[in-house]
């Protein structure tokens, strides 16, 4: 942005009046931003405006004026707070949005400063701050203001607790006569989400994002708010100084770690400007992994020396760079809040938005979890909102632009019927943030999203019943609920239109959905457990399932107690899994998948007989034979369970050597007991065999024959 290039004054009306607004704009968004915390765009879109702005002038270099937003340290002083100089002024950063700035930047360093090393930290998502010590005592903090003159902060930045009121100074680094040393102040973004909800909670607005948290909540009339507030520090810079010469910025560092300022632990020196690449890429696939927002890397020349050479421009110094990473914020209009019934039932709000464009993708729609939410977030249909979409993650709204609330904003309102079957709405226990459609078995909603989980990849992995075949499945009457999906056949699936020629007959894609429903009943265990959508359990609590009851029907008669025993279950998968058993329709489905042939236990060896089918059998002590896994999967061979739990229904309990607990309930309940000889002929030669051989409680009484499963 020379001005060399002045002899075109013929500047074309239309540029020049787009410039004006812009730079009208901009100013506009700079005070909402600085001085009210409350900026009405997201900083990608304001970053694209000053864009537009700096080309504009490129092109037309005579629009340069000193005051333009692209030429000045952005942000004013507001009137709230004492006006006070820096000593040094304080600069901005320039800005790479991809590699090839990065690269020009490099060049421009090389040319004068060839033995640069580059010093790269994080860009965290903050405001600046200066702090002025003196003899080691915090004698003034300002905001960055406009660069020259900031907001006295002082009384405000004494309540952070990381801020020293005395440096403390060591034989390396004694503490200098004057040092103003800046750094950013900033919001966790936990504390963000959590200082959100009881603000909305006392009636009061909510913040945008946790940047302007952390404005407002330093920008405070009152200290004692900011106080409350848990505000943290980390430095990156220094301003005026006497009595302390480092000749280099990372040594400088050093210097604030022995006085006791904070300093990030992520900061590296590159000395080959090859290497800068892999590490902005690095943190850009990292940038989630701070309890703080970081929203670039910031790369510096190390040396002191030629920082001094290379020198600033009116905004920013020239030894440093900002590399930017695509924003993951936008803001857009809250339409409508609507909701989503899922397949347990749970009725959640998404938000429905003006379309935006965030990191690449288009942004419309965005989970809000709950209507407790939607209340802590504070947001009302019609709102400007923030939105953010980081990496892989859903969508989610941060929180409104309460000055830009249009007048006829209105409250969400939960519904109290089910959106798609009219059942009333209900909390399944009181206090539950959750709220649900209870017509688990006829709501089409939730029967589709079953039908859709159980041909997932970790259930029976059927393809061809994607969403679009589970409603053309459930409207065509094919099956009334999942217990019918594998008794489909060909009369039953032609009713579905989308399995129908035009000549009446099973299409193509029909025929594949037979055969790929008969493969599916050949799938493991776990795998029909995952299909049942059974509430918290996934593929993990399936698979200890299986291992340790080995068939649906001893899942089914466990108690719960001996579920929650299993390794990887707990109490809250046992209830779950005692409940979903307790419901009639459910066990029928079980048994109409059972009837269709799919299979209903654990992978079994052909080569061992079943002789202990349907028995329980709890081992206690250590064995010396067997360890305690060989003899679980000695049982589960035989078609036992290897059950974590003494109850009645327990046929026999093994016990070896130290015995625990198991032994005295054993006895306290008659079940028979077996010692090892015992337990190898109960393998051997089964269960009546090994009957002879046990004892019962103090081993008098004969044992009665234990209850087969499955015989009620
Ligand atoms: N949304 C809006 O309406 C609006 C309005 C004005 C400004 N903004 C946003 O504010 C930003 C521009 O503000 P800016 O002039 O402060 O520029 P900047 O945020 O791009 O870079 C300069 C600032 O980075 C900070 N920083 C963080 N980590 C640092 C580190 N390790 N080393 C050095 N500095 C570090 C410093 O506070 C420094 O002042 C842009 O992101 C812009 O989008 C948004
Ligand atoms: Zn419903």
């Amino acid at each position: 942005m020379t001005s060399e290039n002045t002899e075109s004054p013929d500047v074309p009306a239309q540029v020049r009046d787009r410039h004006a607004v812009l730079a009208e704009e901009l100013l506009g968004h700079q005070f909402r931003y600085y001085v009210l915390d409350s900026p009405a765009i997201s900083d990608g879109e304001f970053d694209a405006l000053l864009r537009e702005l700096a080309e504009l002038e490129e092109r037309y270099p005579i629009l340069v004026t000193p005051d333009s937003p692209t030429q000045r340290v952005g942000g004013t002083f507001s009137t709230e707070f004492a006006a006070h100089d820096h000593l040094e002024r304080m600069l901005s950063l320039d800005n790479a949005f991809d590699l090839d700035e990065l690269s020009a930047w490099v060049e421009r360093v090389r040319r004068e400063a060839a033995d640069a090393r580059y010093l790269c930290e994080l860009k965290i998502d903050g405001l600046a701050v200066n702090l002025l010590y003196q003899d080691g005592r915090l004698t003034r903090a300002l905001t960055r203001g406009d660069g020259r003159t900031g907001e006295d902060v002082t009384l405000n930045v004494r309540t952070m607790s990381g801020v020293p009121e005395r440096l403390s100074g060591t034989e390396e680094f004694p503490v200098p006569t004057l040092v103003e040393v800046r750094g950013e102040v900033f919001f966790e973004v936990e504390e963000f989400l959590a200082l959100n909800a009881r603000l909305v909670e006392a009636g009061k607005p909510p913040f945008a994002n946790p940047r302007n948290t952390a404005a407002g909540s330093l920008r405070q009339k009152d200290p004692r708010v900011t106080a409350s507030r848990n505000l943290k520090l980390i430095c990156h810079g220094f301003g005026k100084r006497d009595g302390f010469e480092p000749v280099a910025q990372s040594e400088a560092y050093r210097a604030l770690t022995a006085w006791g300022l904070p300093v990030s632990p992520h900061t590296v020196v590159l000395d080959k400007p090859e290497d800068l690449a892999e590490h902005v890429k690095h943190w850009g696939e990292h940038r989630h992994d701070n309890s703080y927002e970081i929203d670039g890397v910031v790369i510096k020349v190390d040396q002191v020396a030629l920082q001094r050479r290379l020198g600033t421009t009116s905004r920013a110094p020239r030894w440093a760079i900002a590399y930017k990473y695509p924003p993951e914020e936008a803001t857009t209009t809250l339409l409508n809040i609507e909701v989503n019934v899922g397949r347990t039932g749970r009725v959640t709000p998404f938000a429905v938005m003006e379309p935006v464009k965030i990191a690449g993708s288009t942004v419309s729609l965005a989970t809000l979890h709950n209507a407790s939410e939607v209340k802590r977030k504070g947001v009302l249909i019609g709102d400007r909102v923030v939105i953010r979409k980081a990496g892989d993650v859903i969508p989610e709204v941060l929180g409104p632009v309460v000055d830009a609330r249009p007048d006829d904003a209105r409250e969400f309102v939960m519904p109290t019927e089910c959106p798609v079957c009219a059942t009333p709405l209900r909390h399944e226990k009181e206090g539950d943030a959750d709220i649900r459609c209870p017509n688990a078995r006829g709501c089409p909603a939730q029967l589709r999203e079953r039908l859709f989980h159980l041909a997932g990849r970790g259930a029976f992995d059927i393809e061809g019943l994607g969403y679009e075949a589970a409603s053309a499945l459930l409207t065509a009457g094919a099956v009334a609920d999942e217990g019918d999906v594998f008794d489909l056949d060909e009369d039953k699936l032609i009713r579905a239109d989308l399995f129908r020629t035009k000549a009446g007959e099973l299409s193509a894609n029909g025929r594949k959905l037979l055969a790929n429903l008969d493969v599916a009943k050949q799938r493991p265990l776990w795998k029909v457990l995952v299909a049942l959508s059974i509430r918290h359990v996934g593929p993990t609590a399936a698979q200890a399932l299986a291992r340790e009851f080995g068939s649906i029907t001893a899942i089914r008669d466990a108690e719960q107690e001996s579920l929650a025993g299993a390794e990887g279950v707990g109490p809250t998968i046992a209830a779950a899994v005692t409940d979903w058993f307790a419901v009639d329709w459910h066990a029928d489905v079980v048994e109409k998948w059972r009837a269709a042939g799919v299979r209903m236990t654990e992978d079994r060896d052909d080569s061992v007989p079943r002789t202990l089918e349907g028995l329980s059998i709890v081992v206690t002590g250590s064995l010396a034979t067997y360890s305690r896994d060989e003899a679980k999967e000695a049982i589960m061979a035989r078609g036992g369970k290897a059950s974590g739990s003494v109850s009645k229904k327990t046929a026999f309990v093994v016990v070896g050597d130290a015995p625990g607990s198991k032994y005295d309930k054993a006895v306290q309940l008659k079940v028979p007991v077996l010692d090892e000889p015992g337990f190898t002929l109960l393998l051997a030669d089964g269960p009546d065999a090994a009957r002879e051989a046990a004892t019962i409680g103090d081993g008098t009484e004969r044992p009665s024959p234990p209850v087969k499963e499955g015989d009620s």
